[in-house]
């Protein structure tokens, strides 16, 4: 177990903007198990090649709403008319453990988690266009029309929330999007590492207080 604490970072985008993909390329990028994405719980289906317990844990209505009542999640929201959130243990052990942590979540639980939890990093990611968003949420080719239909007609409200958040990503060339969400994490942890060192005794026989 760490003396220092982990990071926490959220992560929210219009469906479609590259928020998965992004968190997936740089966890790729820093496979030392100092950063993990965290697996919300939700009432939506399964997509196609979606394993239980890798991307969601996959429930029922009655079973999300049993762990509501019973306080174990962080925060949840009903987006597109199913239930997510966001299990409170594994946050508090991972963050506890000293590695950050990564939650893909949206506005509603942006909100839940900036009051709990004042020091968490908020980042946002825009698509460049609304033409391109819908292009991207085409090609992923996993939602139907219908549900593609709800998804961007959802988008405009999701975005007139950028503004809550404490950094804004334009998802354009991926790579650039990658390094700057690196470049985000990495100065975050500096910080934090710098303002706990400031505590340590070692500190004060290095620059002899
Ligand atoms: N509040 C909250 N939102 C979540 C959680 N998990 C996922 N979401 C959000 O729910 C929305 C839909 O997610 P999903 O069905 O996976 O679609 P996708 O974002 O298009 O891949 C996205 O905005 C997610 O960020 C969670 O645990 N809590
Ligand atoms: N910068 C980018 N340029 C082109 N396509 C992208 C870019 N970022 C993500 N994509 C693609 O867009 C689709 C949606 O990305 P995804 O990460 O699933 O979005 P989200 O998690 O925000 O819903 C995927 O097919 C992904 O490969």
């Amino acid at each position: 177990m760490s003396n220092v604490s982990g990071n926490l970072f959220v992560i929210a985008a219009p469906s479609g903007a590259g928020k998965s993909s992004l968190i997936k390329a740089l966890l790729d990028r820093h496979d030392d198990g100092s950063m993990v994405v965290s697996v919300s719980t939700t009432t939506r289906k399964p997509r196609p090649g979606e394993v239980n317990g890798v991307h969601y844990h996959f429930v029922d209505e009655a079973t999300f709403l049993q762990q509501v009542e019973e306080g174990n999640f962080y925060e949840w929201a009903k987006v597109f008319d199913h239930y997510y959130g966001t299990s409170r243990t594994v946050i508090e052990k991972t963050l506890a453990d000293g590695i950050d942590v990564f939650l893909d979540i949206d506005w509603q639980g942006t909100r839940q988690v900036k009051a709990a939890y004042p020091g968490v990093h908020t980042i946002f990611i825009l698509p460049p266009s609304t033409e391109e968003l819908e292009r991207r949420l085409r090609t992923r080719g996993q939602d139907s029309d219908e549900v593609i239909a709800k998804r961007m007609a959802k988008a405009h409200h999701e975005m007139s929330h950028y503004a809550e958040f404490s950094y804004l990503i334009v998802n354009e060339d991926f790579e650039d999007s990658v390094a700057n969400l690196e470049h985000i994490v990495m100065c975050q942890r500096m910080r934090r590492s710098k303002q706990q060192i400031r505590h340590r005794e070692v500190l004060k026989d290095l620059i002899q207080e």
